[in-house]
C-alpha cells in the first residue's frame, strides 16, 4: 500500500516521466533512485532485499508523510509543456508586435490583424519597431510596404535590407481615411491639416478644395491625438474613424480616400523564419544583384517563366553601398550606369523544388542574393 502511494508519486502525479521527475530538490526520489542504481551494480543490499524491509519499524502516518513530502516535491517541479500551452501561444496572447505610430495608427490594425491578441508595442519610428525585434524587446514588428493608390513605400523596402529579419506574414488593411476635428468645428474652419505623408498622397484629389495647409506627422493617428491633447480648434487630422473615437473628434468627412479600394499592404517581421509548406498560397520575397552583361535582368526574370512561377511584384531600388558603374565603350568613351537592387515577390513556396531550382538557377547571374521570406498569402480584407 505504501509502496503503491510512493510509486504513484514518481510516475503518477507530478505528470512527467519518473527520469523527469529527478529534480535535484527531490531528494527523497534522487536517494531512491541512486540506491537503485547501485543495487544494480552491486546486487541489493542484504537489508533491502524485500522492498517492504525498508519500511519495517515505520507507522501507516509516517508512510503517509513520505508519500506526501515527494508529491510536493514533484509538484513544485516545471511541468512539462502540453498542447494546451501551444494553443495559447498560437493565438498571439503572449506574442509582443511592434509598430510605428500611436493607438489607432493603420499600423496598430494591421499588429491587429495578424495577431488577434498580440500585446501591441507602439514605437517612434519604423527603424525603432525593427530595432525593437532584433534587441529582443518584441517579438515581431509589422512594416507597410505598399499600397493600392499610392504604391511602394521605398524607405521601407531599404529597411528590409538593413536589417537582418525574415518576413513570416503579410496583412493587408482597408485605410478607411477620415477628415477628423474637435467637437463642434466645422469645415471651414480648418486651417491646418495634419496626417502622415502616404495618407495625404492617398487622398490628393479630395483634400485639394480644403484652403488648409498640410502638415506632414509620424502617423495618422499621432496627428488626431495633437488636435484632441493641445485643443487645436482650427485643425484637422485625416486618420481613421477608430483614431476619432480614441481621441475624442468628430468626423467632419468620411470616405476622403481617392480611390475606392484603398489597401495597404503590411510585412509581418521576426528573428526567425518560419517553416514553409508545399501547400496552401505561398509568397516568397527575395532581393538580389544582378552581374554586368547584355539581357541580365531578362535571364533573371527567365528563371521564374521556366518554371511556371508567377511574379508577383518588381522593385528596384539604388545599390547605395555601390551606386556606379563604370563601362568602358571603346568608340564613345566610359558610360556612367547606376546600380540596382531588385526586389522581387513571387507565388510558390521555398519548400517546392522549382522554388529551389528558381533561385539555384538565379544565383548563375547574380552577384547577391538573400530571401527575405517565405510567407502564406493574406487573403482575406
Ligand atoms: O499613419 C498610420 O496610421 C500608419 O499606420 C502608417 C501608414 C503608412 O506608412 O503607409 C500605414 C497605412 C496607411 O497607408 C497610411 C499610413
Amino acid at each position: 500500500m505504501a509502496l503503491k502511494a510512493i510509486g504513484n508519486g514518481v510516475g503518477g502525479a507530478c505528470h512527467m516521466t519518473p527520469r523527469a521527475c529527478l529534480h535535484p530538490k527531490s531528494s527523497l526520489s534522487l536517494r531512491m533512485v541512486e540506491r537503485k542504481e547501485s543495487e544494480k551494480e552491486m546486487g541489493p543490499s542484504p537489508s533491502s532485499s524485500n522492498p517492504q524491509d525498508q519500511f519495517k519499524g515505520l507507522r501507516s502516518g509516517d508512510l503517509e508523510k513520505n508519500a506526501r513530502a515527494l508529491t510536493r516535491d514533484c509538484n513544485a517541479l516545471p511541468k512539462p509543456l502540453s498542447s494546451m500551452d501551444c494553443l495559447t501561444s498560437s493565438d498571439g496572447s503572449a506574442i509582443r508586435v511592434a509598430y510605428q505610430g500611436s493607438p489607432g495608427s493603420f499600423s496598430e490594425d494591421a499588429a491587429l490583424k495578424a495577431y488577434p491578441h498580440c500585446v501591441r508595442v507602439p514605437c517612434e519610428h519604423f527603424e525603432v519597431a525593427l530595432k525593437a525585434v532584433e534587441l529582443w524587446h518584441v517579438d515581431r514588428a509589422v512594416l507597410p510596404i505598399e499600397n493600392t493608390s499610392v504604391g511602394s513605400i521605398h524607405r521601407n523596402y531599404d529597411l528590409l535590407l538593413s536589417h537582418r529579419l525574415h518576413i513570416i506574414g503579410e496583412v493587408q488593411i482597408k485605410v478607411d481615411l477620415c477628415l477628423l476635428a474637435l467637437p463642434g468645428a466645422k469645415k471651414e474652419d480648418i486651417q491646418r491639416v495634419f496626417s502622415h505623408l502616404q495618407a495625404f498622397q492617398q487622398c490628393e484629389k479630395s483634400i485639394s478644395d480644403l484652403k488648409a495647409i498640410r502638415i506632414n506627422f509620424e502617423d495618422t493617428a499621432s496627428a488626431a491625438q495633437l488636435i484632441a491633447e493641445r485643443g487645436m480648434r482650427d485643425a484637422g487630422a485625416i486618420a481613421s474613424a477608430r483614431a476619432g473615437e480614441l481621441y475624442g473628434l468628430k468626423i467632419l468627412q468620411n470616405k476622403l480616400h481617392d480611390e475606392d479600394a484603398n489597401i495597404t499592404r503590411f510585412l509581418v517581421l521576426s528573428r526567425e523564419p518560419i517553416l514553409p509548406k508545399t501547400y496552401g498560397p505561398f509568397k516568397t520575397s527575395i532581393v538580389f544583384t544582378l552581374e554586368e552583361g547584355a539581357g541580365m535582368l531578362f535571364k533573371a526574370l527567365a528563371v521564374f517563366a521556366l518554371r511556371n512561377i508567377n511574379i508577383l511584384k518588381i522593385e528596384s531600388r539604388p545599390l547605395r553601398t555601390s551606386p556606379l558603374r563604370l563601362v568602358d565603350d571603346l568608340n564613345h568613351g566610359t558610360a556612367m550606369y547606376f546600380e540596382y537592387l531588385f526586389y522581387v515577390d513571387f507565388e510558390a513556396s521555398m519548400a517546392e523544388t522549382r522554388a529551389q531550382n528558381a533561385l539555384g538557377h538565379l544565383q548563375e547571374f547574380s552577384k547577391f542574393l538573400r530571401v527575405l521570406g517565405c510567407y502564406p498569402v493574406d487573403t482575406l480584407l
